[in-house]
């Protein structure tokens, strides 16, 4: 399927400059291929896509068809095989890129929620004086207030998720890279989440780039979703999300004759790119 809304994600692209702007990804003609020879698996392109600063793109697409990789070239933690991938206009170094989420929190268990924040204020370079303020600060953001001293294997799935994504807030890094992060949590857990996430990334106005297999999730996160052709997945629908985005009733939203017939759209779209 190439059928697309807007295609070559040019959907607001800044220009030159704005592609420039911190928190900006665009990843010009990009593909990757993991291996060589005979066992070479080309994942993904080639891909044009362009994320202005502060917008909530959302990548649908079925199992392997290239979403975490171009989750991870974005990241900076693969490079591609052609093609050039910018953040804030420079290519992605990793682990300074962006702040990434992965489906598994990924916390060290033997550290308290304090011990894994203070880590990556550590590593963010915030000084030392500043970490009881901002712990509190992301603890609050992320609805785990006062459980700095609570050993991470103490906390449920979703709350331990929730250290996760105020772990990568701590960077204060403009770009937030989120890899199915709810998948393995209980469909209440996961709401709530979502509403959560929608929430701090209206606030503090990053730019998030979250991958999901869920219609649902994209229609509710998304101020644009990029639908993915099967591998190598390359752009098979671009479209901006024209739901409202502000503090609104989010069940309200959810049951909203719009969302539906979106989700139901990015479905079949799904289905339709996948076969
Ligand atoms: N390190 C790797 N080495 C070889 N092949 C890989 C590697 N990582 C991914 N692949 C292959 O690249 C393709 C795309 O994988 P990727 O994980 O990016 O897809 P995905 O859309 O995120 O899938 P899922 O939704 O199942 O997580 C798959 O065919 C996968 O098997």
């Amino acid at each position: 399927m190439a059928s697309s809304e807007v295609t070559g994600g040019t959907v607001g692209s800044p220009g030159a400059d704005g592609a420039a702007r911190p928190g900006s990804v665009r990843l010009d003609h990009v593909t990757h291929r993991y291996g060589r020879g005979a066992e070479a698996v080309t994942a993904v392109g080639p891909v044009d896509l362009t994320v202005p600063a502060g917008e909530f793109l959302v990548l649908v697409g079925a199992s392997g068809c290239g979403k975490s990789t171009l989750l991870r070239l974005i990241a900076g933690f693969e490079q591609p095989t052609h093609g050039s991938v910018r953040v804030s206009g420079t290519p992605p170094r990793p682990g300074t890129a962006a702040g990434v989420v992965f489906q598994q929190p990924r916390l060290f268990p033997w550290r308290t929620v304090r011990g894994n924040l203070d880590l990556a204020l550590r590593y963010a370079g915030t000084d030392r004086s500043l970490w009881p303020q901002r712990r509190a600060e992301l603890l609050e953001r992320v609805g785990l207030e006062g459980t700095d001293a609570r050993r991470t294997w103490e906390l449920s799935g979703g709350q331990q998720q929730r250290v996760a994504i105020a772990r990568a807030l701590a960077a204060e890094n403009p770009l937030l890279l989120l890899d199915e992060p709810f998948a393995a949590l209980d469909a209440l857990a996961r709401e709530r989440l979502q509403e959560d996430v929608r929430r701090v990334t209206a606030e503090t106005g990053r730019t998030t780039v979250f991958v999901t297999h869920s219609a649902d999730e994209a229609v509710f996160l998304a101020s644009r979703i990029v639908v993915l052709t099967k591998r190598p997945g390359t752009v098979a629908l671009d479209l901006p999300v024209p739901l409202p985005r502000g503090d609104g009733d989010a069940q309200e939203l959810r049951n909203s004759a719009d969302f539906t017939a979106l989700r139901a759209r990015i479905s079949d779209c799904v289905k339709a790119a996948a076969s």
